[in-house]
C-alpha cells in the first residue's frame, strides 16, 4: 500500500535529502531530514504551542510520541542551557534529554536568533540522536490526526528507507515497522522515565518550611522550583515509591507528577495513593498525577480521539466558573461531567474541573480540598487558577494540616 497523499511541499522540499512520515493507516508525507538520519517509531501526535518547542522536547510525557508542531516556523530561538523541563536520573539538570520520539516541523529556522540561544534546535536534535522530517504540509497532517485520532507512525530516512528493485520507496516495508510498534493503549511508561534513585531539592533561601514526597512518573525541572519557592524541600522519589518511604521521610504532603503512557496501567501509583489518601497526608497532581487521584477515587480513564496538547486551552473551574488558559498535554483522560460529585472511601469528591472546549474533566478533588489534582501544566497556566494559585493552595493545605498525617 503506497500513500497517494504526498504533499506540494515534497518537490520543494527535494533540495534537501529524503525523509518519510508513515502513518499506521498507510498514510505517507515525504520531507526532508530534520536533526538524526536514521529510523524511529512513535504515536503521531499535535501540539497547538506556538512557542515554547524546548520544553515540549524535553518533556518526559512525550516519551515514545513523534510530535507535530502546527505552528509553521520552528527553531527560530535555538536551543538554551535553562529551558528543559527533564532532568538526568538523580535530578542532575546536565543530564537533561530530548524525550519525544520524533519531531515534525514545516518550515524549520534557518537561523537561531535569541540572547540565550547555546545552539540551533537541529544541532540539539541531531547531537541526541532525534530522527525529524521537515518540509511536510503539516496542516494536512493535523487535519488528518484530527479527522483519523492519534495513530502509531514512524519517521525514515537515510539508511532506514526502504527500496524496490526499481528505486520506488517501498513504503510497504516502512508502514510494517510502524504496525509492529505497540499502541500508546495500555503502554506502561512512568518506569522508564522516573529516577531510580531519589533525590533532594532543597528549598531557596533558607531552612525548609515543609517537606514534600514527589512521585516522579515523568517529573518536570519546573515542579521542585516551584516547590522550592515556596520554602519546601523536595524528596523526589521513584514511581515505585512505597507508603514506608513517604513516612519515613516525615513528609508533610506528597505530590504526584505528570509522565508518559496509559493511566490505566499504572495500578502501582494507584494503589500508592489510596494509601496516602488513608493516611490523611494532603496530596496535590497534575496531569498524569490527575488521572492517577481520579483513578485512586474509582473514576476510569478513556484514550481521546486525538489529546490536548498546546499552551492555550481553556479550563473552567466549576465552582467559580473562573477560566484559565493552561499548557496541556494529555492523550488519556478521567470519566466524568463538570461539576459531578460522587462518593468515595476518602470522603465526597468533585470533578472540580473541565475544558471550555470539549468539557473534558481537566481537575477533581476531596470535597474537604485534602487531595486536588488538574490535568494541566500549571507553571505555564495563564489566569486564576495559575502557578501561584496551585502551588499556594497546596501550601496553605499543607500549613493547615501539619501534623494531621498519621504517621508511624
Ligand atoms: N502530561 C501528562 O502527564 C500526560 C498524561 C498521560 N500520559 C496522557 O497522555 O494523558
Amino acid at each position: 500500500m503506497s500513500g497517494p497523499h504526498d504533499t506540494p511541499f515534497a518537490d520543494s522540499a527535494s533540495g534537501g535529502d529524503l525523509a518519510v512520515l508513515v502513518l499506521e493507516d498507510g498514510r505517507v508525507f515525504r520531507g526532508t531530514t530534520f536533526g538524526a538520519v536514521g529510523q524511529t517509531l512513535g504515536e503521531a501526535v499535535f501540539s497547538t504551542g506556538m512557542t515554547g518547542y524546548q520544553e515540549t522536547l524535553t518533556d518526559p510525557s512525550y516519551h515514545r510520541q513523534i510530535v507535530v508542531s502546527t505552528a509553521p516556523q520552528i527553531g527560530n530561538t535555538g536551543w538554551n542551557q535553562e529551558d528543559d523541563e527533564s532532568v538526568g536520573p538523580t535530578g542532575d539538570p546536565a543530564g537533561a534529554r530530548i524525550w519525544v520520539a520524533g519531531y515534525v516541523v514545516r518550515d524549520p529556522s534557518r537561523v537561531t536568533s535569541n540572547w540565550r540561544a547555546t545552539g540551533s534546535l537541529q544541532d540539539a536534535l541531531s547531537g541526541q540522536g532525534i530522527v525529524g522530517i521537515a518540509n511536510i504540509d503539516t496542516r494536512a497532517l493535523v487535519r488528518h490526526l484530527r479527522t483519523r485520532g492519534s495513530m502509531r507512525a514512524g519517521v525514515f530516512s537515510g539508511d532506514a528507507l526502504a527500496w524496490a528493485g526499481n528505486g520506488i520507496l517501498d513504503t510497504d516495508v516502512l508502514l510494517a515497522r510502524v504496525r509492529e510498534q505497540p499502541s500508546m493503549l495500555g503502554a506502561d511508561l512512568a518506569g522508564q522515565v522516573s529516577t531510580t534513585t531519589g533525590y533532594t531539592v532543597e528549598p531557596v533561601g533558607g531552612s525548609p518550611q515543609f517537606t514534600v514526597a514527589a512521585i516522579d512518573l515523568g517529573i518536570k525541572t519546573n515542579t521542585p522550583r516551584m516547590f522550592a519557592e515556596r520554602g519546601i524541600r523536595v524528596h523526589v522519589l521513584p514511581s515505585n515509591a512505597t507508603l514506608d518511604q513517604i513516612l519515613d521521610l516525615k513528609a508533610d504532603g506528597v505530590f504526584l507528577s505528570n509522565g508518559p503512557g496509559d493511566p490505566a496501567t499504572a495500578d502501582g501509583a494507584v494503589h500508592l495513593t489510596k494509601e496516602v489518601l488513608g493516611q490523611g497526608l494532603p496530596l496535590f497532581g497534575i496531569c498524569f498525577g490527575n488521572q492517577i487521584l481520579g483513578r485512586a477515587l474509582g473514576r476510569g480513564t478513556y484514550k481521546m480521539k486525538f489529546g490536548h496538547r498546546g499552551i492555550n486551552i481553556p479550563v473552567v473551574e466549576h465552582e467559580t466558573g473562573r477560566i484559565a488558559i493552561t499548557a496541556q498535554n494529555h492523550g488519556f483522560a478521567l470519566e466524568g461531567e463538570a461539576g459531578e460529585e460522587f462518593d468515595t472511601p476518602f470522603g465526597r469528591a468533585i470533578v472540580s474541573h473541565t475544558c471550555a472546549n470539549d468539557g473534558t474533566v481537566e481537575g477533581v478533588r476531596l470535597l474537604d480540598d485534602s487531595a486536588f489534582s488538574v490535568q494541566y501544566h500549571p507553571e505555564a497556566a495563564a489566569g486564576p487558577h495559575d502557578a501561584a494559585y496551585l502551588f499556594d493552595r497546596f501550601t496553605t493545605l499543607l500549613s493547615a494540616r501539619r501534623g494531621t498525617g498519621v504517621r508511624k
